[in-house]
């Protein structure tokens, strides 16, 4: 059993603000002084923190334990204009946590010799309730479905087998063009979706390859998921009327649930038999293995230390000092059936060499043949 890993991240203030900020950072703890609650957390980021250092403090070490067969889940959360899509996408000057997770992906797989990696990604987002998913932009509304093969799953989202950095980060970037972006009172261009980046990595050992009759050798398959989510502020505060009302009282559906699903996990609900309530939005369902189940998670909670955003930047510290009490149980996910891609290629491979030796023999056959016509007649 692990703890759910909680960061805070505070983005840089402006002069102004920074002036009149009520909170004080003291080490991994956030406080408003003479004000009673003090929140402690794993870490906490200063505004001059790089993210290259958020992603070492833990992420890397999901998505190390990811390459050797553990779920891994990483998530950013707070209000708009907080720094979520700074923290996950980032710019070419500070790549965020996904390109730096994809880089180190690769480069832990290329030192692995002893095993065979194929990896997939896929790229989807939680609009209004709808999933949709940027790498077919035709594929809209997608269904979830739960097998005891495939455990929860979207069907019929695509799934890309990617083989550099380059490729996974070019896939993105297509992806990223479809994204529905909104707009706010509280900031001109501001994400309304949830999305979410997926690596599902399958790898077999290496030694079992000259032995075709060992055909049961166990394939690794783990998934990693880096969430960017939506604004998690009130609706009412955004201003939002009309379709942004819409969108909003969607994206609070789906984030509210989140909060009970949190605070729910956070009571011990799950281990006492309680019910928690994944089912309730898209968003939980597909993250449900995440959010104390088989998964590493970890949570990047962002925030501002602005004195006007005082009250959104306590609900988000609340959140995640509920989420700190949350427990998951990661294994190793290793499984013999044809549900994993490495395992029916390999199938595939040996049915190939099965037929390539039949046609072999059968016109060795026919060679046998002439060259015994050959004999005779010579
Ligand atoms: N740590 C940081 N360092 C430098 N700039 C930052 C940082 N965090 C956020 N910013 C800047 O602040 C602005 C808003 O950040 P960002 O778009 O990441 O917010 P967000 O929480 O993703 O908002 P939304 O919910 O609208 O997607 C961007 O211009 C971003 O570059």
């Amino acid at each position: 059993m692990e703890r759910i890993h909680v960061a805070v991240r505070a983005r840089p203030l402006s002069a102004e603000d920074t002036k009149s900020t009520p909170w004080r950072i003291s080490g991994n703890s956030i406080l408003i002084p003479n004000y009673s609650n003090k929140f402690e957390f794993d870490r906490v980021f200063g505004e001059a923190c790089k993210t290259e250092e958020v992603y070492r403090s833990k992420t890397k070490e999901i998505v190390t334990a990811a390459v050797r067969g553990f779920n891994g889940t990483v998530f950013a959360y707070g209000q708009t204009n907080s720094g979520k899509t700074h923290t996950m996408r980032g710019t070419a000057n500070e790549p965020g946590v996904i390109p730096l997770a994809v880089h180190d992906l690769f480069h832990i797989i290329q030192q692995d010799v002893d095993r065979e990696f194929l990896l997939r990604m896929s790229y989807m987002e939680i609009y209004n309730e709808d999933i949709n998913d940027l790498l077919a932009p035709e594929h809209r509304k997608l269904q979830i479905h739960e097998s005891t093969e495939r455990g929860i799953y979207v069907a019929g989202l695509r799934e890309e087998i990617v083989a550099s950095p380059q490729q996974v980060l070019d896939l993105m970037q297509f992806g990223e063009s479809h994204r529905h972006i909104g707009e706010t009172n509280m900031n001109l261009y501001s994400s309304r979706s949830h999305t979410i980046f997926r690596m599902i990595i399958e790898s077999r050992d290496r030694t079992g390859d000259d032995d075709s009759s060992n055909s049961c050798d166990a394939v690794r398959v783990s998934v990693l998921n880096l969430v960017d989510l939506a604004g998690s502020e009130r609706a009412a505060k955004t201003g939002a009327e009309g379709v942004r009302l819409k969108e909003g009282s969607h994206i609070n559906k789906s984030l509210m649930t989140l909060g009970t699903v949190i605070k729910k996990l956070s009571e011990g609900a799950e281990s006492q038999g309680g019910h928690v309530p994944y089912r309730d939005s898209k968003l939980t369902r597909i993250l449900q293995p995440a959010l104390g189940g088989n998964a590493n998670t970890a949570i990047i909670c962002n925030i501002t230390l602005a004195q006007v955003h005082a009250d959104e930047t306590k609900s988000s510290l609340q959140f995640a000092s509920r989420a700190l009490r949350v427990t998951n149980c990661a294994h190793v996910n290793e499984i013999l059936t044809d549900a994993a891609l490495l395992k029916r290629q390999k199938k595939e491979i040996e049915e190939l060499r099965e037929k390539l030796q039949g046609s072999q023999s059968e016109h060795l056959g026919k060679g046998d043949s002439q060259s015994s016509k050959h004999i005779i007649t010579v």
